[in-house]
């Protein structure tokens, strides 16, 4: 299935990747070529979103085998430098599960390698796909098959997959069936995915949103502007508690608190049933600088500390439903991965 936007793809002799840290001012690709430009651009950003990280993984493996090939690596070399890619970002599952999935592969050759991380991208998108289907079926039941109110947080659309979006792929089918009425979309700071990302996917696709500073969306929620909320992760552990862009977890509360329900919409390649439970999730930790300052300019005094989760966990019994390409799992009446796979 050919992806819509295409934030990240195979050109035949390297990675592609488009440049997110660059939208939505600048539509611009970098070709990797290399381990070392590939680490760099998952841990800048270029490249992010679980899903996309599992794609970016999984062809950093071909990356590697190509450098290798050309600069005469010996095994451990190798190794090392896939290592890397497979450790550049601890929390989205899918990395790590990328590199998994094809690195044993290597004995069988690089074209062997390739095919595999290819079909890891199409099945991507085509699961995401699936997750859209579900997921505007469960909200048209639960709801009424009326326009919704949605709210978003963080980016969970194409740009944070292989194509089509997950979180953003229940909005973008609502879209097509006209059931979409506005989504407000959490701007998330510090590095404004949902004001940078999320605004620039919906515009394009000419469905109605607000950006909103993350601070508003529990006031929003409960004056009852919103219908349900809709977010993407980074880990599902074995009992549903899940991995979320930082401030996740407040709109989970504020759903909870307004008796509205909150859904995460991810593939089961960022389900990790090998973690029990949140408190397991390993927590990006990211630099104090995008904190102190906006840019160039610092917005703190001289000296001043920062604290920067870049996520947090909504345990699962916040969690109305998670919508995986296989159907709906209800979180919240007991059903989990562990007990659904
Ligand atoms: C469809 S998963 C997207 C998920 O990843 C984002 O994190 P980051 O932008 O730091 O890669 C965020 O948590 C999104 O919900």
């Amino acid at each position: 299935m050919t992806p819509d936007i295409a934030p990240i793809e195979w050109t035949g002799d390297s990675l592609r990747l488009l440049d997110q840290t660059l939208l939505p001012a600048r539509v611009e690709y970098r070709d990797i070529t290399d381990v070392d430009d590939l680490v760099d651009a998952i841990k800048r950003l270029v490249v992010r979103g679980a899903p996309a990280l599992g794609v970016a993984g999984a062809l950093g493996v071909v990356v590697a085998l190509r450098q290798g090939e050309r600069e005469g690596w010996d095994a451990a070399t190798l190794d090392a430098a896939i290592t890397r890619i497979r450790e550049a970002r601890p929390t989205a599952v899918n990395l790590a599960a990328g590199v998994d999935r094809v690195r044993s592969l290597a004995e069988k050759g690089t074209d062997a390698v390739l095919a595999e991380a290819l079909a890891v991208l199409d099945e991507d998108v085509q699961g995401n796909h699936a997750i859209g289907r579900h997921g505007a079926d469960w909200l048209s039941t639960r709801l009424g098959a009326k326009p919704l109110r949605l709210l978003t947080h963080c980016n969970a659309g194409a740009l944070a997959t292989a194509g089509w979006g997950t979180a953003l792929g229940v909005v973008r089918e609502l879209h097509t069936r006209n059931l979409i009425d506005t989504v407000y979309a959490n701007e998330t700071r510090p590095l404004l995915q949902g004001s940078r990302l999320t605004a620039w996917e919906l515009h394009q696709l000419g469905i109605p949103y607000y950006v909103q500073p993350d601070s508003a969306a529990a006031g929003t929620i409960l004056r009852g502007h919103v219908d349900a909320a809709i977010v993407g992760a980074d880990r599902i552990a074995a009992n549903g508690d899940t991995a979320n862009k930082v401030g996740t977890l407040a709109v989970a509360l504020a759903c909870a608190a307004a008796g509205i329900p909150f859904l995460v919409a991810a593939p089961w390649s960022t389900i990790d049933l090998s973690t029990p439970d949140g408190e397991h999730i390993p927590i990006e930790q990211r630099s104090p600088a995008e904190i102190l300052a906006n840019g160039p300019a610092s917005v703190t005094p001289e000296g001043a500390r920062a604290h920067n989760p870049a996520f947090d966990v909504t345990p699962a019994r916040l969690i109305t439903a998670l919508i995986t390409e296989t159907g709906p799992l209800i979180l919240a009446d007991g059903q989990t991965p562990a007990r659904a796979r």
